[in-house]
């Protein structure tokens, strides 16, 4: 088994560990930076992982993840750089760099794959877009797919893609929430107490997300399914299509793509 060392463990990072520990790999074979040492240890307690310098988990690790925040990537790259090279691979979940950003930092053919991932990762059900870089083979793609295939389901798409996959999949977790969220916020407005209306609506979204992965109907069927005609539904259906819900949730992703595009364009020459 190769190792793995993520550089940055905060929120994603810590899902990729966790997400990985679950799935059954040791410790042994996995690493992290991280420049805030009271999270490293209290990582190390968590999961039992090392917490290492850069020049450690570059000698140590076969795959290097890059999971600090776009803006924090240029030190990252300072410091990688004389320690990388054409037989090494490096994986950059931040959104919105282009595999070229790195390709430019880093010696002269270094694989890099580019992937956005999600939160859900720490449940093993992460939703992963992954996209080869100039220099990235297709055993490169195939050892990232296998790797993130075991934290959840994985999608090779073209690059010119990743910021739209960014903006619907690697945000979509956070708009899911902000839906659960308002729904449990009408049930303490109807009365209810807050552990039941959570309850209700948490169960609720468990049971349709199950229905849209595992039944082969489209999305559209299964909520005519719960619209009975002259029902409860589709009064509420009329609220939301006047509130213009639906025109906001296509302002709102497009709104996340072009987000992306801005952070990748910060790193420009
Ligand atoms: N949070 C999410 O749902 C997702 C995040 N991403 C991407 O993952 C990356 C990380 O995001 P989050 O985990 O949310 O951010 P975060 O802020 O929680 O984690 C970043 C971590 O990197 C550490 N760090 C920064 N510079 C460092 C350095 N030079 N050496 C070692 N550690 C360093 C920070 O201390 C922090 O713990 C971002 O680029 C983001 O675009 C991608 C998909 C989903
Ligand atoms: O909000 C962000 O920038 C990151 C990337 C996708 C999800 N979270």
């Amino acid at each position: 088994m190769s190792t793995v060392a993520v550089l940055g463990a905060g929120k994603i990072g810590e899902a990729l560990l966790s997400g990985l520990l679950h799935s059954g790999r040791s410790a042994d074979e996995l690493l992290f930076t991280e420049r805030h040492p009271d999270r490293a240890a209290e990582l190390t307690e968590r999961y039992g992982v090392a917490g290492v310098e850069v020049t450690e988990a570059a000698k140590r690790a076969d795959v290097l993840v890059v999971a600090v925040k776009p803006q924090d990537i240029d030190p990252v790259l300072d410091e990688l750089a004389p320690l990388v090279g054409p037989d090494s691979l490096v994986v950059s979940m931040c959104a919105g760099l282009p595999t070229s950003l790195y390709e430019r930092r880093l010696p002269e053919g270094t694989p890099v794959v580019r992937v956005m991932p999600n939160t859900p990762m720490l449940v093993n059900e992460a939703m992963s877009a992954i996209s080869p870089g100039r220099h990235a083979t297709d055993r490169h793609v195939r050892v990232v797919e296998e790797l993130l295939s075991a934290v959840g389901k994985v999608v090779v798409v073209p690059e010119s893609q990743q910021d739209a996959v960014t903006a619907l999949s690697g945000s979509g977790p956070a708009y899911f929430f902000y839906l659960v969220e308002a729904m449990i916020d009408a049930g303490i407005l109807l009365g209810l107490p807050r552990a039941v209306a959570e309850q209700l609506i948490v169960q609720s979204a468990v049971g349709a997300a199950k229905m849209l992965a595992e039944s082969s109907q489209h999305p559209v069927l299964l909520r005519e399914a719960v619209t009975s005609p002259a029902g409860t539904t589709i009064n509420g259906i009329r609220e939301l299509e006047k509130h213009g819900v639906r025109a906001a949730m296509l302002d709102a992703i497009e709104a996340a793509r072009d987000r992306s595009v801005e952070l990748g364009k910060a790193h420009e020459d």
